[in-house]
């Protein structure tokens, strides 16, 4: 059995590091031989002594120079350094790469997942926002280029599973599980005074800032929509979303004769994660669910005038991809910030809506007009949450 060569992009982070987890326990089947990391210096230098990877790239020359420095002060020789966006699609599109882990959040993870798809990579993808603001083109790639693009986001990794089981006419809508946050229902009068540590503490998950913000205004399920909307080439009609707070079905698969199918499993990233890279396989884990521990399993349905992002999320969704672009870039901006303290928690739905009355209809026909809409809608964004901070 050969051993899949693996580029991790976004490697020092949460979903990078479950990735390494999954190389570290399968090293027969994993080997990650290129890395992408944003400015976490201490944990790059420490995956560099441990991995050994042929190629590492840092988000500035100035991080890739000290970088390269602190590797050779240790001795640890082999190791190419390159940084800034160009660094990213040469650890995705490495010759030798078999694998890409999609794993940088935000937009900034967008031209080396084209690149790896172009290059014919197949690629796990956690980074949604990729798809959210270049679906079309992507999938267009991947199926010009035969390449498999696997979910690693865990609502659509379960969907992926759940498809096994039927074809695609068959099914008559999916349904996307949302843990609803940390403030599924804490009063509404409270909102407009949560704080970003408040924000910070998922009921179910271990994530990065940005998502977990995000699943606490539910954004983080709109950008699923549309994620969902272009991986199984639905109409977001077809896309539903309940609230399911213990986070135990990943999501659902209804198809037309009236059967449901879910996926349950440990609420561990690294199980979508080794799904993807061992597809179509499936390789014995320890990462079992103890089916004796589970008595209850609730649903409730969203509600819009408490998460208004997941109103605005489906309104993106048919408004088309400037829209979808305009959407995630909006929220970027609001979550950083809100993370900084300059907005308040009701400020990043308040900021999105603006941006996107004042989004036009656009269909970006490459990934160059792509990133021009997405730094046109952040200008905006700006000057929106520069706005609300004046009077916060
Ligand atoms: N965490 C989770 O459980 C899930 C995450 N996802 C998605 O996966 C993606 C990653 O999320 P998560 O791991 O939580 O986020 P983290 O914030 O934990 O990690 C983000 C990663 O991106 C890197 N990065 C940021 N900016 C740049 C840049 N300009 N160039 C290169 N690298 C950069 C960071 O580097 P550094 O830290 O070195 O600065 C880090 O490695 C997101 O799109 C998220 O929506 C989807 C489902 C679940
Ligand atoms: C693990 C994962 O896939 C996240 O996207 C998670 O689902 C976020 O939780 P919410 O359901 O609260 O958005
Ligand atoms: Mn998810």
């Amino acid at each position: 059995m050969s051993v899949k060569k693996i580029a991790i992009l976004g490697s020092t982070g949460s979903i990078g590091t479950s990735t390494l987890s999954i190389c570290e326990s399968f090293p027969d089947r994993f080997q990650p031989v290129s890395l992408a990391a944003g400015r976490n210096l201490d944990v790059a230098v420490a995956q560099c002594k441990q991995w050994r990877p042929r190629l590492v790239s840092m988000a500035t020359e100035e991080l890739a120079d000290q970088l390269a420095a602190r590797l050779r002060s240790e001795g640890v020789t082999g190791i190419d350094v390159v940084h800034g966006t160009a660094g990213t699609v040469a650890v995705a599109t490495l010759p030798e790469v078999d694998f890409v882990v999609s794993a940088i959040v935000g937009v900034s993870g967008l031209e080396a997942t084209y690149e790896a798809v172009k290059a014919g990579k197949d690629i796990g993808l956690a980074n949604k926002e990729a798809l959210v603001a270049a679906g079309e083109l992507i999938i267009a790639e991947a199926r010009r280029n035969k390449v498999a693009l696997l979910p690693i986001d865990s609502e659509h990794n379960a969907i992926h599973q759940c498809m096994r089981g039927g074809t695609a006419a068959e099914v008559k809508q999916i349904w996307l599980t949302a843990s609803g946050g940390p403030f599924r229902s804490t009063p509404l009068d409270l909102f407009a005074s949560i704080t970003p540590a408040q924000a910070l503490k998922h009921p179910t998950w271990v994530m990065g800032q940005r998502i977990t913000i995000d699943s606490a205004t539910m954004l983080n399920k709109g950008l699923e929509i549309i994620e969902a909307c272009r991986l199984f080439d639905l109409p977001p009609a077809k896309v539903q979303v309940t609230i399911h707070p213990q986070s135990t079905i990943h999501s659902l698969v209804e198809y037309v004769d009236g059967s449901i199918l879910a996926q349950l499993s440990v609420t561990d990233m690294r199980l979508p994660i080794l799904y993807a890279m061992a597809y179509p396989e499936r390789i014995p884990s320890e990462l079992t669910f103890d089916m004796k521990s589970l008595s209850q399993l609730d649903f409730q349905q969203p509600d819009f005038a408490r998460f208004p992002c997941l109103r605005l999320a489906y309104e993106a969704a048919e408004a088309g991809p400037a829209h979808c672009i305009a959407l995630n870039a909006a929220d970027e901006i609001a979550v950083a910030a809100f993370l900084e303290g300059r907005i308040p928690f009701l400020g990043i739905p308040r900021t999105i809506e603006s941006v996107l009355q004042l989004t036009k209809p656009g269909h970006p026909a490459s990934i160059q007009a792509v990133l021009t809409a997405d730094h046109e809608a952040r200008q905006l964004a700006r000057e929106v949450a520069l706005g609300q901070a004046a009077t916060h």
